[in-house]
């Protein structure tokens, strides 16, 4: 196996031109084989095996520093420094991670999760190393999805600013996680197919320099006027109207074509950008077939592509997905926005049926935003469906666009909550706290699958800015019989009794059940309440507790800080309620990918680890007592 002689960085350039084609295979070969059982982000990985081998054929690593834009298309780097083995426990608690981490390696030099990111930090690296007059190469690889991204442009103008040294190389696939969408997605499609043109254009080019002296020349005008003649000869023009120097496009199946416009590109003086094209799930056709299936895949079945466990109950997404089919029959002003997520989120479904009323706005969730809120000034019900961690960097449009101006925007918050895999970057445990603290939001979230339908009509029925969270996986279906109509920052008694109160929220309540049901085993009575609203929680309620109960138990799926429990906490301390307060929430910190009922565990939000606390809380009180 030519792959066994990968073992660090750098190893494959003492490979022959017959090996690295051997190798290209074998890492193909080993991707789907490894991911097949363990999942993981496939397609994106498939198309750039050769580009990836092409870098690190014409840079010096960890020397020369790469960051990879999001970062799930970095496992063939991963397998070409020496970490081949780690794949076996891929993306699994203690083991290795699905995007690039510096504590793993020295050839990751920068972290990534989120999009549209890599060429802002690539450029602060340009910049630092340029003060510091050091000497190695910059290379940010971004896909075209995440071209789509604002920050992607205001790095870019930086970049054309600064005139560091500083390479771009833009994967193109034509994809983002499904259709690519937008003006530049247009734009890059246009070069895909303009062949004949391009032929045509290098032809000329090649021709033009042939001539001794003045075809360079000539060849330079051209590049610098703004005639028309530049629009017909020059691809990329818009980036070097910015500029930015482009070259491409390349073919990102050719290792030699790719190597040789890399040395180009480190002669060049400033930014370029390198336009690469490939092909999402290259090499496999199921995903070749089906890339947005093979993104971020479940463990599958080689010969057919098929899931290894299909799913038999519905999840959170699926139960949003009909809900919002259902509104969208029901009220005409009712319009969806997604970034990018449209598989994610469940809004497939509603773009199949109102694809006017649908929005896919590209990776931009803070113009999605924006966008809600002049949908919703204008008299519509925008629902913005978002995952919990990618709204994170909306939050000033949040609250300026949105909030201050008391619009009614829906925000449908899909994996909010530990998300398991994927890990620090996109567990989604941040937004009670950036979201209690806005002035007129209101935040809910559901403790099962019939409450999250309920609560999505009563969010589009609102008439001001509302958040509705719930977690990735399964939709819990117990507690049915509980379903009483959902009112305004009214929780919901589920069980009363005296003692203890446990007031849980969303999914939480699934797992304070569970505690309660150990509590009355011990003898212990429990009250149990669906705290439905986070933001405003129900004052009323915790008021009357306080009459029949000295323990107060909050508990959450979200970090402590700013979170639900400590703004029930502050509440009860403020009024004086004679009640001491148990605070279940994640410590404020990252936590790592792994298992989701491992990882509760780990951070103490599990049945074991509630009780446990509770116990030790009744002993205390009865201590004190004595
Ligand atoms: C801020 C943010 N929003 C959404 C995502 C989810 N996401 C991950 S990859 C991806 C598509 C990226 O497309 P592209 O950059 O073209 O890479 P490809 O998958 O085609 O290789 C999306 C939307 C994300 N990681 N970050
Ligand atoms: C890389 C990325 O950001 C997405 O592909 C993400 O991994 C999707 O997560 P889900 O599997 O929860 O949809
Ligand atoms: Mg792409």
């Amino acid at each position: 196996m030519v792959l066994d002689k990968i073992q660090k960085e750098n190893d494959i350039k003492k490979l022959t031109t017959e090996e690295l084609d051997q190798l290209r295979r074998e890492i193909r070969a080993f991707l789907i084989k490894s991911i097949s059982k363990t999942g993981g982000h496939l397609a994106s990985n498939l198309g750039v095996v050769e580009l990836t081998m092409a870098l690190h054929l014409s840079f010096d690593l960890p020397k020369d520093k790469i960051i990879w834009d999001v970062g799930h298309q970095s496992y063939t780097h991963k397998i070409l420094t020496g970490r081949k083995e780690g794949f076996e426990n891929l993306r699994q608690y203690g083991g290795m991670s699905g995007f690039p981490k510096t504590c793993e390696s020295p050839c990751d030099c920068f972290n990534t999760g989120h999009s549209s990111t890599s060429i802002s930090a690539g450029l602060g690296l340009a910049a630092a190393r340029d003060i510091t007059g050091e000497d190695y190469s910059v290379v940010s690889v971004i896909g075209d999805g995440s071209l789509t991204g604002g920050m992607a442009y205001e790095a870019m103008n930086n970049a054309a600013l600064l005139k560091s040294n500083f390479i771009i190389v833009l994967n193109d696939n034509n994809m983002s996680i499904s259709e690519n969408v937008g003006g530049m997605s247009k734009y890059l499609g246009e070069f895909r197919t303009a062949d004949a043109y391009r032929d045509l254009k290098n032809g000329i080019m090649n021709s033009l320099n042939k001539i001794p002296v003045y075809g360079e020349r000539v060849v330079k005008r051209i590049r610098r006027t703004k005639s028309g003649i530049k629009q017909l000869f020059i691809p990329g023009m818009l980036f070097e109207e910015m500029g930015l120097i482009y070259l491409g496009p390349v073919d990102g199946n050719d290792i030699q074509a790719m190597c040789k416009t890399f040395a180009e590109a480190k002669r060049v003086d400033g930014a370029v950008i390198v336009h690469v094209l490939t092909k999402k799930g290259a090499g496999y056709s199921p995903a070749e077939r089906h890339p947005a299936r093979f993104h971020g895949a479940e463990p599958f079945d080689i010969a057919t592509g098929l899931p290894s466990k299909p799913r038999t109950k519905a999840n959170y997404t699926d139960i949003f997905s009909t809900v919002m089919k259902k509104m969208g029959e029901r009220d005409p002003k009712v319009v969806a926005i997604t970034a990018a997520m449209a598989d994610g989120t469940g809004l497939k479904r509603f773009h199949n049926v109102y694809p006017e009323r649908f929005f896919d706005v590209g990776i931009a969730e803070q113009h999605a935003v924006t966008f809600a809120a002049g949908l919703a000034k204008a008299g519509l019900k925008p629902v913005f469906a978002v995952y919990s961690s990618f709204l994170q960097r909306a939050y000033d449009q949040i609250l300026h666009d949105v909030c201050i101006q008391n619009l009614p925007v829906v925000f449908a918050i899909d994996r909010a909550g530990l998300v398991g895999s994927d890990g620090e970057t996109h567990q989604g445990i941040f937004d009670l706290s950036y979201l209690s603290t806005i002035p007129n939001m209101t935040v809910m979230a559901p403790k099962n699958k019939w409450e999250l339908s309920d609560m999505i009509k009563y969010a589009i029925a609102f008439d001001a800015p509302i958040a509705v969270r719930y977690p990735r996986g399964e939709a819990y279906d117990g507690l049915r019989d509980y379903r009483a109509p959902v009112a305004y920052g009214r929780s919901e008694i589920i069980y009363l009794e005296k003692g203890v109160v446990l007031f849980a929220l969303g999914n939480m309540v699934r797992i304070a059940e569970q505690v309660r049901n150990r509590l009355k085993e011990q003898g212990v009575s429990c009250t149990l309440i669906n705290a439905r609203f986070a933001m405003p929680f129900d004052r009323e309620c915790i008021r009357e507790m306080a009459e029949k109960h000295s323990i107060f138990v909050t508990m959450e799926e979200n970090v402590r800080s700013g979170g639900f429990g400590e703004h029930v906490e502050s509440f009860i301390l403020e009024e004086e309620l004679p009640m001491n307060v148990v605070n279940i929430s994640i410590p404020d910190c990252y936590v790592e990918h792994g298992n989701v009922e491992l990882l509760k565990q780990e951070v103490g939000i599990d049945a074991d680890t509630v009780y446990r606390r509770v116990m030790d809380e009744i002993k205390k009180q009865e201590n004190e007592e004595v």
